[in-house]
């Protein structure tokens, strides 16, 4: 990572609920992070957490229900104007968990790679688009003449391969990868995820990895943030979470011992005494910066807790 960091993605507040009036869901509640230039920010949590969700509203598949995403200090959820849109679909690229069902089996791997050339109408001849797909195959470690085959004809790891050369056709910066290699075979998945750091540095692109494997996200992660049932409960750089992690859930995933019952962590808000209102409160969580870079949602007793964890 650079030294001075700019800010790419920006998520701020972000909430996103499904369901009807009467019957709502929320998916993700209150989420805020920011991902800076040439970093791979990783999003960890269990199935079901909301990390997809996430992933989709930055893209803008799913309408957001409050909050704010910003790329390079632009908003980009609610209505925006057509050609930051084109510009969006183009710069902001994802590759999805299953190169089994992501990709097009009655297409020709020509036609998968460049189809998004189509609808920005970047590629100005058919000689042009040919070049590129050439040299979005050849990037990703495949032969060109490969261009010609139907998906059925590669193995699970070149057509991950695929996926990955039809998003680095639009010459993204910003690439979100929900879970690349979780449906991958275990021996090729060290070569994808390689694949994927190579092409960060050649392109200076920015990831936002999101996998519930958390070895995977150590190796790969400059900073990692933890979800738990759509809300993030820590935040800090990769090494500092591993060695200090300090709420309940972030532990239970790294040591792998069962995840605390859902409804004792309930029963957890503590009743605390509030002078102004000569009441006792509940003492809610709030997401705090605890050192810097380092952020955990807790109460202040846990805060105070967790100062004594980082003291020793
Ligand atoms: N379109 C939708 N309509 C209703 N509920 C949805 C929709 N999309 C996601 N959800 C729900 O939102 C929650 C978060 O789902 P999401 O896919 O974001 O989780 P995840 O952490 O990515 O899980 P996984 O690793 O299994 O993909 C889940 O309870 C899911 O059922």
């Amino acid at each position: 990572m650079s030294e001075k960091k700019t800010p790419v993605l920006e998520v701020k507040d972000l909430k996103v609920t499904f369901g009807t009036k009467k019957q709502k869901f929320t998916a993700v509640n209150g989420v805020s992070f920011t991902i800076y230039e040439g970093e791979t920010f990783g999003l960890v949590g269990e199935s079901g957490s909301g990390k997809t969700t996430i992933g989709r509203s930055i893209i803008r598949i799913n309408p957001t229900s409050g909050g704010e995403i910003l790329y390079k200090g632009q908003k980009i959820n609610g209505p925006i104007p057509k050609e930051l849109d084109r510009e969006l679909t183009r710069r902001i690229q994802m590759i999805f968990q299953d190169p089994m069902a992501s990709l097009n089996e009655r297409a020709k791997v020509d036609y998968i790679v460049s189809e998004g050339l189509y609808n920005c109408r970047r590629c100005q001849s058919e000689a042009q688009r040919r070049e590129e797909v050439d040299r979005a195959l050849t990037d990703v470690g495949l032969l060109p003449e490969f261009a010609s085959r139907f998906p059925h004809e590669f193995s699970g790891g070149q057509r991950q391969r695929i996926g990955i050369a039809r998003a680095l056709i639009m010459q993204p910066d910003f690439i979100i990868a929900d879970e690349p290699i979780s449906a991958l075979d275990v021996s090729i998945r060290a070569q994808v995820l390689n694949l994927l750091s190579q092409l960060q540095k050649k392109r200076g692109l920015t990831y936002l990895f999101i996998a519930h494997d958390l070895s995977v996200v150590r190796f790969i992660s400059d900073r990692i943030a933890v979800i738990h049932k759509g809300v993030l409960v820590e935040l800090a750089e990769t090494e500092r979470l591993f060695a200090h992690p300090l709420h309940p859930y972030t532990r239970a995933l790294l040591s792998a011992i069962p995840l605390p019952d859902p409804a004792a962590e309930k029963n957890k808000q503590l009743l605390v005494y509030d002078p102004e209102m000569h009441d006792y409160s509940v003492n809610q969580p709030i997401w705090s910066e605890i050192e810097p870079g380092h952020f955990v949602l807790a109460n202040e007793p846990e805060l105070a807790e967790y100062r004594k964890i980082l003291e020793e």
